[in-house]
């Protein structure tokens, strides 16, 4: 775990817990043990620490924080009492870092005396992310050496900072070339005593003056940018004692503020997410076919057909990793509007100082637009991106199939359509893949992939790797109409739709929602995403379920069904773009959202003609019915086979729709309801809604419901009955 040697006078202690060095119990005795080892050597002037690895140190073990007890005790080494000796020791401690240094690694590193770094290094404290606070002193320490607004910044947003950027702040004595050991050897044999300001405990918090202001900015911006959010105010508090308390009750704060977090709901909503997000990537079809075994094909130049909403985003997320893109329009003038588009795109980032005026240049050299399809010949992938409409992307498909190589992958960014019916249109079915990106493309960072019944493993290895390689969260799913997210988030924005016809209105929806966490009530993001959108997917899977749907529509084949969105429709308003949709905009393309009478007069009179009685709606009613409807629907995912596990759905919600982290996910926020709870209400929700199918209770949820146990999320698959479903 950590490994001691020596090189002439100097004690270099090695962390080796593959692959992160995570500070696992076991890792910090081991460390504890070794500083001891080269304190009691008289031989030993010095001492390195540095990391085995890829990395210099993850930070704590997080895998080990379920039991807060194990982080916390006072009793055997803790991260804590191993600072302490590393502190106190006579002999220079000198941290050699690469990779990343995080949370309780960079508390290890700023107990040591002094600090060196590669140039590729990167060094923060992300524990904010995990909803706690670095609660090795981290946050009395870091003022210490960087100031309070600096530390502040650091350890409210949890990003890390570049060597370059530490060694400016004072985090770093030297970023050094070559060999790391051999440069820390070097370096530590040079010191011989620790002086009394190289412990931080005894240093003031420098450039103080203004803490006071800064708190107060801080505070307003965490309330109005990460609402609902316990643990950036606690980190932000703990950094203020650092200003306000001498160094002993700074730390005392400190464990105070994080003992709140650790035990709290929020912590484990966020430390679920940190795994779900990591096992949602590792897909699992058959031995031979899953993310450790399947071989992907390199991507190294691209299509991408449509340059509209979706099509311009997938460039610019190609583009801007540095994939070059051949961009197909239907025609000059449509080829043109993409063009600005993915302009103004980039532009945007050039503003806000995420690239310079000449990378931007230098972006737009590698884009090649065309109205000529033929021009796709001899690209890696390709990305449709054109209207919703089967025919269409079949055409376009077997168009494809005839002009590319062999071995291009045609994926589709369809959000509702079955991936097999459109590989149907080519001679190479294995070849074809859903990659749905989310809205806006080159911002949302979820990329949820989707195979259909033939594709290949090798296919399905291309788009998991391609997603990381343009900074998406991957997840993959089985095809079915709408996949995991859109079927799931139909139930839900669908009895949202309930809710307004029977009595809210959709602001009050929305309040209620943003309440709760979501980053934008659903009337608003049905506004975003464009009314006309939604309504031609409607109007797509009625002519394909060979229905007609008219805005006088109340049942489809029984099934409760709410024509206000289709009025909405028809009176011209769809959504931002034109400046009024569910709210009225201050402009086409406007962000202030205003409640419009029209609207209410829209619903109202909408229920006049339907004789409908409105009521009053409680808040807990409607989180219920519009969480419960989506988490039945993720069950019935499962049971599909759609999905192979929870964390698939709960990485969806959080990056495709920015579910609150802090809940987990919709399904980690069913657990933490309780399944039994969640099954009766959905059964009581079924007595009264007869006639909505969504609120039949899931069989999976049933079995785990009325098992009498309190069946952790790792274990819900088990309760899976044999795939069955009528509503595939
Ligand atoms: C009263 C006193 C109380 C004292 C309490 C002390 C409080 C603290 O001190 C608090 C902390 O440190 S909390 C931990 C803060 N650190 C982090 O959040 C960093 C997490 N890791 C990363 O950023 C990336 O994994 C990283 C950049 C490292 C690597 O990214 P990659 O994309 O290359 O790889 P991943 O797939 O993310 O990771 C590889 C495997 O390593 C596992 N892992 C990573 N960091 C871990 C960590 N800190 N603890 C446990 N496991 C960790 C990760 O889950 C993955 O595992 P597998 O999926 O099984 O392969
Ligand atoms: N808008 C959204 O929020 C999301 C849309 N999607 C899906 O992405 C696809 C595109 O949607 P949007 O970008 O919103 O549509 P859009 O209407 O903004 O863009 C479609 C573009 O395709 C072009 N086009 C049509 N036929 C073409 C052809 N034969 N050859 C070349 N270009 C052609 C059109 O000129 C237009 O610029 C659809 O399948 C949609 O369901 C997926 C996720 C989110």
């Amino acid at each position: 775990m950590a490994e001691y040697k020596e090189i002439d006078s100097v004690a270099v202690i090695e962390l080796k817990n593959p692959p992160a060095n995570a500070l696992s119990k076991a890792l910090v005795t081991g460390l504890n043990n070794g500083v001891k080892r080269a304190i009691d050597n008289p031989r030993i002037k010095s001492i390195v620490l540095i990391g085995n690895g890829q990395h210099f140190s993850a930070g704590a073990d997080i895998t080990e924080f379920p039991r807060v007890a194990d982080v916390t005790s006072k009793q055997g080494v803790s991260l804590l009492t191993v600072g302490d000796v590393i502190e106190s020791c006579n002999k220079p401690v000198v941290s050699a870092i690469h990779g990343v240094c995080f949370g309780g690694g960079l508390e290890i590193a700023l107990f040591s005396h002094y600090r060196l770094a590669v140039q590729s290094a990167k060094l923060g404290f992300p524990e904010v992310s995990l909803g706690i606070l670095p609660g090795a002193n981290g946050t009395q320490r870091l003022p210490r050496v960087v100031g309070f607004e600096v530390a502040m910044d650091m350890i409210v947003s949890g990003k890390p900072v570049s060597a370059p950027q530490a060694l400016q702040y004072g985090i770093l004595d030297k970023i050094v070339d070559g060999d790391l050991l051999t440069a820390a050897v070097q370096f530590a044999k040079t010191l011989n005593t620790v002086p009394h300001d190289r412990r931080l405990k005894n240093v003031p918090v420098p450039n103080s003056e203004n803490a006071n202001k800064h708190f107060e900015e801080k505070l307003a911006k965490i309330k109005q940018k990460q609402r609902g959010y316990i643990a950036p105010i606690n980190c932000l508090k703990a950094v203020k004692a650092s200003v306000d308390l001498p160094y002993s009750e700074g730390v005392t704060k400190e464990f105070q503020l994080f003992m709140e977090l650790m035990s709290s709901a929020q912590a484990r909503g966020q430390q679920y997410s940190f795994f779900s997000e990591r096992a949602a990537t590792k897909w699992y079809l058959s031995a031979s076919k899953n993310y450790k075994v399947s071989k992907d094909i390199p991507v190294k130049t691209a299509g991408v057909i449509g340059a509209g909403t979706m099509g311009s985003g997938i460039a610019v997320s190609l583009l801007t990793s540095g994939i070059p893109v051949i961009l197909v329009e239907q025609d000059s003038k449509n080829l043109e509007r993409g063009i600005e588009l993915i302009k103004s795109i980039l532009q945007g980032g050039v503003k806000l100082k995420r690239m310079t005026q000449s990378q931007m240049n230098q972006i737009l050299q590698i884009l090649q637009p065309t109205t000529k399809i033929e021009d796709l010949q001899s690209v890696d992938l390709i990305i449709e991106a054109v209207f919703e409409n089967l025919k269409l992307k079949q055409e376009l498909f077997s168009k494809l199939d005839k002009i590319c190589k062999r071995d291009t992958v045609l994926c589709s960014n369809t959000s509702t359509l079955d991936i097999d019916k459109i590989a149907k249109s080519t001679s190479r079915p294995e070849k074809v893949v859903g990659t749905h990106f989310f809205a806006p493309a080159h911002i949302m960072p979820l990329l949820e992939n989707v195979y259909g019944n033939h594709t290949s493993a090798e296919t399905i290895a291309t788009v998991m790797k391609l997603s990381k390689k343009i900074r998406k969260i991957p997840v993959l799913v089985k095809t079915c109409h709408g996949f995991v997210a859109n079927r799931t988030f139909f139930e839900y924005s669908q009895e949202l739709r309930f809710v307004v016809e029977e009595g809210l209105l959709p602001n009050e929806v929305d309040d209620i929602l943003e309440d709760f966490g979501m980053p934008m009530g659903v009337f608003k993001v049905n506004d975003l995403s464009g009314i006309d959108v939604g309504w031609r997917i409607r109007q797509e899977q009625a002519i394909a379920n060979g229905f007609n749907l008219t805005t006088n529509t109340r049942y489809i084949n029984g099934e409760r069904y709410c024509a206000i969105a289709d009025k909405i429709f028809q009176a011209g308003r769809y959504g931002r773009k034109t400046g009024k949709g569910w709210y009225q905009y201050d402009k086409p393309g406007g962000r202030v959202a205003m409640v419009d009478p029209n609207v209410n007069n829209i619903i109202l009179n909408h229920c006049k003609e339907l004789g409908l009685t409105r009521r009053k709606i409680s808040t807990q009613e409607v989180i219920e019915r519009c969480m419960f409807a989506a988490i039945n629907e993720g069950f019935r995912c499962l049971e599909d086979g759609i999905a192979s596990k929870p964390e698939e759905i709960d990485t969806i919600w959080l990056h495709g729709f920015g579910f609150p982290r802090y809940r987990g996910g919709p399904m980690f926020y069913a657990s933490q309801v309780g399944l039994r709870k969640v099954y009766e209400r959905i059964k009581y929700y079924q007595k009264h809604f007869p006639e909505t199918s969504h609120w039949i209770a899931s069989e999976m949820l049933q079995r785990i419901a009325e098992s009498g146990r309190n069946v952790p999320i790792s274990e819900w698959t088990k309760f899976n009955p044999t795939p069955t479903s009528s509503r595939l």
